[in-house]
């Protein structure tokens, strides 16, 4: 057949479909903040899917129409991280935090070091890369040095933006998580279906995550929190507060519970208060992470084979050894 001539309105048109509705594809799932109705929402989206099946040659792998899934998989690529992705050391306790405080001023020669706290979410980790602003890949952690390109599925995760505000080139890093409500949900649905519930929030977000059925990722709501930029330097960013401020502004969902600290003393403060707040959150985490704040910092403690040292996962008491505990206190 000759190249139909796709008349300019309808390319205007599918184009100021595709922003509107990823804009509110933001607001509704970054922001919490809607500005339209669930129902002028569907209709720009009907209209977008017509359009796009009256002229499939329109489709682009980053058109808010590929959040609903349908494609059947028959694998996943494996894919080379551009930079491993490493994993964390944990502490258990304040006395531990304040060893890696000593080190990292040893290391450092410096008196006082600012810290980044954030909530440790218990999810999968993912690294995310962008093209001039569009999504290009979404791949697992792996071992490390290669993960799985599990693009397909990323895009169902309504969170994660398929074009970010501003049309830079870059990689990010965060973790993708089951909400607590969603997880139940899933789990009563398993049950009625003869199916063995999931354990944890983060089991289901992988197991999720690793389905080659797209649509059925797409039926499960998973979500996201971003926390890393790769090689924040090529954006003149300095710090990690500042790369988390960045990641804001390209629309990425940040945990708004992190916490600029100025000291280790205030870290320990900061879990201590998570350890009673944490049950306030609709999604499992199982801790907070250090993060020595100043990029040059950063570089001078490097990292090892495995993890970082400017770095470290200051968990919380895992809940069940902590009863086990208190039951051998009240029989004596
Ligand atoms: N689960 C998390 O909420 C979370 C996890 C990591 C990491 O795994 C992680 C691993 C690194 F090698 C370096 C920084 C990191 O920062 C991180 N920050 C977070 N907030």
């Amino acid at each position: 057949m000759s190249e139909r001539k796709i008349p300019k309105e309808v390319i205007e048109e599918v184009e100021r479909l595709r922003e509107e509705i990823e804009y509110h594809n933001y607001r509704y799932y970054v922001l919490n903040d809607p500005v339209i109705t669930d129902e002028e929402y569907d209709k720009l989206m009907r209209r977008l899917i017509e359009l796009e099946r009256m002229y499939p040659e329109l489709v682009t792998p980053d058109s808010p129409t590929q959040r609903v899934g349908g494609k059947v998989l028959e694998g996943f690529k494996t894919v080379k991280h551009s930079v491993p992705m490493l994993s964390l050391d944990n502490t258990y306790n304040e006395e531990e935090i304040l060893e890696f405080d000593r080190r990292v001023k040893k290391t450092l020669q410096e008196a006082e070091v600012e810290y980044v706290a954030e909530l440790k979410i218990d999810g999968v980790s993912i690294a995310l890369r962008y093209e001039n602003g569009k999504f290009v890949l979404g791949a697992t952690r792996g071992d490390g040095i290669e993960g799985e390109d599990v693009s397909e599925n990323v895009k169902t995760v309504r969170s994660i933006p398929l074009r970010l505000r501003k049309p830079v080139t870059v990689e990010v890093r965060g973790e993708i998580y089951m909400p607590v409500d969603e997880f139940k949900r899933l789990n009563d649905e398993r049950e009625e279906e003869g199916l063995p519930p999931f354990a944890n929030p983060r089991n289901a977000a992988a197991g999720t995550l690793r389905q080659l059925n797209t649509a059925l990722v797409a039926a499960r709501r998973l979500d996201s929190f971003i926390y890393y930029v790769v090689h924040p330097e090529n954006y003149g960013l300095k710090t990690q507060w500042e790369a988390l401020q960045f990641l804001k502004e390209l629309g990425f969902k940040v945990n708004p519970h992190s916490k600029l600290c100025k000291n280790i003393q205030e870290v320990i403060d900061y879990w201590r208060e998570w350890e009673e707040r944490k049950k306030e959150l609709d999604y499992w985490v199982d801790g907070v992470v250090v993060k020595v704040n100043r990029f040059d910092f950063q570089r001078i403690l490097g990292e090892t084979s495995k993890a970082p040292r400017w770095a470290i996962a200051f968990k919380f008491p895992a809940e069940q050894a902590r009863t086990r505990v208190l039951d051998v206190t009240i029989q004596v």
